[in-house]
């Protein structure tokens, strides 16, 4: 499969508005992405997300570094390599308000070149797969929020375009419309074939959604990779422990100390450690240590994680994209 999105060593400063403080939003970024790659970009609030998507769609031009689409510089020919993307960016900001949902459907539709001939077609068919066809005469401004979403990313798809930006698809919407909108990027996505890449915080569009997933902190890259190997990798290391009793202040504290990581869920004659460990022979070292305080040891069972847990460690730096690599 060839690369359709290349992000060479990018960065990013942003001037402070009263001062001539910087913030170096993007710091050193790479990464390539397959035809046909579905990707999540996860990182906690100000990592640099959006930045990079902006630099992605020529809406920021990076201080240093290169974006190819298709092979194409997005610095030096724009606009042929802006015809291969399409963005949904946060906040809806590519909608008419004043417009109708099928004004503007149709009005970009226009814009993004689909021809004079196949507009009706084609907004009819995406009016119908997004379920707007009720709401098609409706102004824009009046749409709830959900419904907003749902034609941008249906504008989107008006042209044919091999990459996709989304960022923050799922934000501000309630559960209902979160699912249906994760439903329609899962069918765009298996059904169309197309490159997509997701800004997100929504941990369930990660794990539903994405093949692979980039988490930005601080402007950087600290882990690139399969979700099922992330997954994986720290599956291996969390546990369920019951203990008999309870811990005391003393304890914990100790435990605290030597595992920042753990749950401690007491119960009425026994209590619960939920604990996972950077590094699998840490376990041993909790062995010695609740032996060392005269706990005594229920039961063991592997913990169940979910990725937001992993996406946790991740930021507070429990592994490097280096020290991932080594041990998959
Ligand atoms: N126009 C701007 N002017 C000055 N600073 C900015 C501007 N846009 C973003 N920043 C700063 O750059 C950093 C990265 O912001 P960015 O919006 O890319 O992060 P993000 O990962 O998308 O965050 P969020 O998840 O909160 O949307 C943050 O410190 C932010 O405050």
């Amino acid at each position: 499969m060839g690369l359709v999105v290349e992000v060479n060593n990018i960065t990013k400063a942003y001037k402070k508005r009263k001062s001539k403080e910087q913030v170096q939003a993007v710091n050193g970024i790479s990464f390539s992405v397959k035809a046909g790659e579905v990707l999540g970009l996860l990182g906690p609030n100000g990592a640099g997300k959006t930045t990079t998507i902006k630099m992605m769609c020529g809406l920021l031009i990076p201080d240093a570094g290169t974006v190819f689409i298709k092979g194409i510089d997005n610095k030096k020919h724009r606009l042929k390599a802006l015809s291969h993307i399409s963005a949904v960016l946060e906040g809806n900001r590519n909608l008419y308000w004043r417009l109708t949902v099928r004004e503007n459907m149709e009005y970009f539709a226009g814009n993004r070149g689909v021809s004079q001939k196949k507009i009706t077609s084609r907004v009819d068919d995406l009016l119908r797969k997004f379920r707007l066809e009720e709401k098609e005469n409706e102004l824009v401004n009046r749409l709830s929020r959900g419904m907003q979403q749902k034609l941008a990313i249906a504008v989107a798809m008006l042209a044919d375009s091999d990459v996709i930006l989304l960022d923050e698809p799922t934000l501000g919407l309630d559960v209902g419309t979160r699912h249906e909108v994760r439903e329609l990027l899962r069918s765009i996505a298996q059904v169309d074939n197309r490159t997509i890449i997701i800004s997100t915080h929504d941990m369930e569009v990660v794990q539903d959604l994405c093949e692979r997933v980039i988490i930005i902190s601080d402007g950087e890259i600290v882990a690139d990779d399969q979700v099922s190997n992330l997954l994986r990798l720290f599956d291996a290391r969390a546990y369920s422990i019951s203990l008999e009793g309870h811990l005391n202040e003393h304890q914990l504290s100790k435990l605290k100390n030597k595992f920042p990581m753990f749950n401690y869920l007491p119960a009425s004659h026994h209590s619960v450690l939920e604990i996972s460990f950077s590094v699998s022979e840490q376990i041993y070292e909790l062995f010695d240590m609740l032996r060392h305080e005269g706990v005594v040891i229920e039961s063991i069972d592997r913990g169940m994680l979910h990725f937001e847990q992993v996406f946790i460690k991740l930021i507070k730096g429990e592994k490097t994209h280096e020290t991932l690599a080594q041990s998959i």
